[in-house]
């Protein structure tokens, strides 16, 4: 039977863009759901076998969203990882007379598209109102629809494929080198392509009020010459100051060394919640 895999809809998102990239050797069933805590739930309920979810932008930085869900609500290994080139780009409906740019009253999309294109919103729009979307398809779906509204919507280079659309304005993003990593989660194992690049993700907890406890943790890696790449501090949500750190390292989690690092950290009475060991790839145009 086919597998199923969810991402974030409709069709037309970086979400998609990324899971048919990650899969693209393997036969699925890709399924649009509508948010991205959505497409988290519909795997750990085996509704499909596999989901792909946004987790860091290079501008905006973590999808606290995906990231929060994955360490709060579910129990379910990263099993890949895809960093996606970003490109944004300011949509508007198909009409006779092109909208002009000074006339857009309201620009739409996922609260992640808008932040990194700020620099332009202030600069070309500085007076539409912003609304937030649950992904950029959504945001140029809705602008197809409505034709008669002096709307735009900031898109993927694809939605004009898919919803009746033309370009505004091209590369709106702020900063070129743009990136967003996405992570392949599942409850079954699956064969990727190999890597030369594997990582682990863990989640750490501390014991309260030990100081210098994570300078000892990261001495665990520092001395072993573990290279970290992410580190990044998540509430535990039971109370201010109370933090979990999400730690990105680049190597497999049964490699050499590393399961010292885990037993020294976890000696010092930190606890050790493996996320993911997983290969990473950066996406190349065929
Ligand atoms: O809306 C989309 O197209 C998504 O896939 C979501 C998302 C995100 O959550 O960061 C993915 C990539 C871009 O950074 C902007 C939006």
């Amino acid at each position: 039977m086919e597998k199923k895999l969810a991402f974030l809809g409709p069709h037309g998102t970086f979400s998609e863009e990324a899971a048919r990239a990650l899969t693209a050797e393997q036969r699925f069933q890709h399924l649009p759901y509508p948010s991205i805590i959505d497409v988290i739930t519909a795997v750990a309920n085996h509704e499909v076998n596999y989901g792909v979810v946004p987790i860091e932008n290079t501008i905006e930085g973590t999808v606290n969203s995906a990231l929060d869900w994955l360490i709060h609500e579910v129990d379910l290994p990263i099993l890949g990882e895809l960093a996606l080139p970003i490109s944004q780009h300011l949509l508007v409906a198909r009409r006779e007379v092109p909208l002009e740019l000074s006339a857009i009253e309201r620009i739409l999309s996922h609260p992640h598209a808008i932040a990194q294109c700020h620099n332009f919103i202030r600069e070309q729009l500085p007076n539409a109102v912003i609304e937030y979307t649950n992904s950029t398809a959504k945001a140029a779906q809705i602008v197809s629809e409505h034709p008669e509204e002096l709307w735009a919507a900031i898109g993927t280079r694809l939605n004009p494929e898919i919803y009746p659309l033309s370009f505004a304005w091209q590369e709106i993003q702020d900063y070129s080198n743009n990136y967003t990593r996405f992570w392949l989660i599942g409850t079954e194992p699956l064969v990727l392509p190999v890597s030369p690049k594997e990582k682990t993700t863990i989640l750490l907890s501390m014991p309260e009020d030990f100081p210098g406890a994570l300078y000892q943790v990261l001495a665990a890696f520092a001395w072993r010459k573990i290279n970290l790449s992410k580190i990044e501090s998540r509430p535990t949500k039971k109370g201010l100051g109370s933090y979990y750190f999400v730690i990105d390292i680049e190597q497999k989690v049964d490699e050499i060394l590393l399961p010292g690092a885990f037993a020294e950290i976890e000696a010092l009475g930190c606890q050790v919640r493996q996320l993911g060991t997983y290969p990473s790839y950066i996406y190349k145009a065929n």
